[in-house]
């Protein structure tokens, strides 16, 4: 793939591969259900991508809308058994549009349904690379969608915003396009008087103030945080973003001034670490002295057991958890390297006192330092 990353819109008119995730807000009509013209009006204008020689991978939401009309349902499901029932039912008729709509261009689809874990395990993350790269020399569009049916509260992303950042890094994406209900992030929600377009952000302190803590549409899931957050994951690894409403996304793609641009500002880095920082949800606190702060803030050391001062909820080893400091603020993420049942004895103590007391597998640290990841903290808006 490109070693560079694309610096502006303009070159996204070029790129060679992008992830266009579009959601359910922007599929459904007034009273949430599926909306069939409007998927086929995202679908010309990715057929015409297509068409262009680009390739194209789509994360589409809109399984569960999909199912609010032939299950008789009133609205989007609230609890986690009608969801994955909702979506399983969903899943089918979506996909049967996708595939009728880019039939009529004579493009072929294949679905794929990921869970978190695919995304990050190491072995899932190989093949499912394997099966989207052969998808797309076959000149298919991979419809993406989360494995709704199967995903339990504990394991899914429960967005798709950030499952497409995700996808991005997995297959190397030149560009991620977020398409929503809004033609733009703006620096309020878009219904308050004043709030104006934010065309370009370069670097994450810019998003600094901006009040996304409005919900948006009734049918879609977490809003703009979650794009923010798709945002920064995809960004820091080095894949720029474009936000913008499914009815700009031609003229997006085509690199026209509409929406929100976010500029690159990381490099690639590993998978594994962009969930921790971003997605995966926490089992439990750590509570780090001053001292102990300093030197995983600044030293970027290992977290040991000496600097721990409290332990808060209930995980196994491997599992993530919050680094906080004396103050409580939240200083970092890391994989855990105890259970929360082995902490509270090893709290306080040098890894000498632990490693004669307890035996030298109790000599590690509680984090390792490459696994563990600092969270830099958004100042709340005004
Ligand atoms: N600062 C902001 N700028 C733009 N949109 C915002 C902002 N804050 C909140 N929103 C809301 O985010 C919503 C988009 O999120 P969501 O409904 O989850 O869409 P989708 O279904 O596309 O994922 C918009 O409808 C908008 O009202
Ligand atoms: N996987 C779910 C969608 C989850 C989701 O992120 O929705 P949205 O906020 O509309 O993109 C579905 O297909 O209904």
């Amino acid at each position: 793939m490109t070693a560079a990353a694309l610096g502006s819109r303009t070159e996204l008119a070029a790129a060679a591969r992008i992830v266009v995730k579009v959601g359910s807000s922007s599929l459904t009509s007034a009273n949430g259900r599926l909306d069939p013209d409007r998927l086929r009006a995202l679908v010309d204008v990715l057929a015409a991508r297509r068409a262009d020689g680009g390739q194209v991978v789509l994360v589409s939401s809109g399984a569960i809308a999909a199912a609010i009309g032939p299950l008789g349902l009133n609205a989007r499901p609230r609890d986690l058994a009608t969801q994955q029932a909702a979506a399983s039912v969903g899943q089918g008729l979506l996909v049967a549009h996708y595939t009728k709509a880019f039939a009529d261009h004579g493009l072929r689809v294949g679905q794929v349904l990921l869970t978190a874990d695919d995304t990050v395990r190491r072995g899932h993350y190989r093949n499912a690379h394997r099966a989207l790269t052969r998808l797309l020399d076959l000149g298919v569009i991979p419809v993406i969608n989360e494995n709704d049916a199967v995903a339990t509260e504990e394991i899914r992303f429960g967005d798709n915003d950030r499952l497409a950042a995700l996808v991005s890094h997995l297959v190397h994406a030149d560009a991620l396009v977020l398409l929503t209900d809004v033609d733009a992030l703006y620096t309020g929600p878009p219904s308050r008087p004043g709030a104006r377009r934010i065309s370009h952000v370069g670097s994450p302190r810019e998003l600094d103030g901006i009040d996304v803590s409005s919900r948006g549409s009734a049918i879609g899931t977490g809003g703009m945080v979650t794009k923010l957050e798709s945002v920064a994951i995809a960004t820091q690894s080095g894949i720029p973003v474009v936000l913008t409403s499914a009815a700009q996304a031609a003229d997006a793609l085509a690199g026209r001034d509409v929406g929100t641009w976010f500029a690159a500002t990381g490099r690639r880095t590993s998978i594994r670490l962009l969930w921790l920082a971003h997605a995966a949800r926490a089992h439990g606190r750590l509570v780090l002295d001053e001292g102990a702060v300093r030197a995983v803030v600044e030293r970027r050391t290992s977290l040991l057991p000496a600097g721990v001062v409290g332990v808060e909820g209930e995980f196994e080893a491997g599992d993530p958890i919050e680094l906080v400091g004396p103050d409580g603020v939240v200083v970092g993420r890391g994989l855990v390297a105890y259970s929360s049942d082995e902490v509270p004895n090893l709290l306080g103590r040098s890894t000498g006192a632990l490693r004669e007391e307890l035996g030298p597998g109790y000599d590690r640290a509680l984090v390792h330092r490459d696994d563990l990841v600092l969270v830099r903290r958004r100042r709340p808006a005004p």
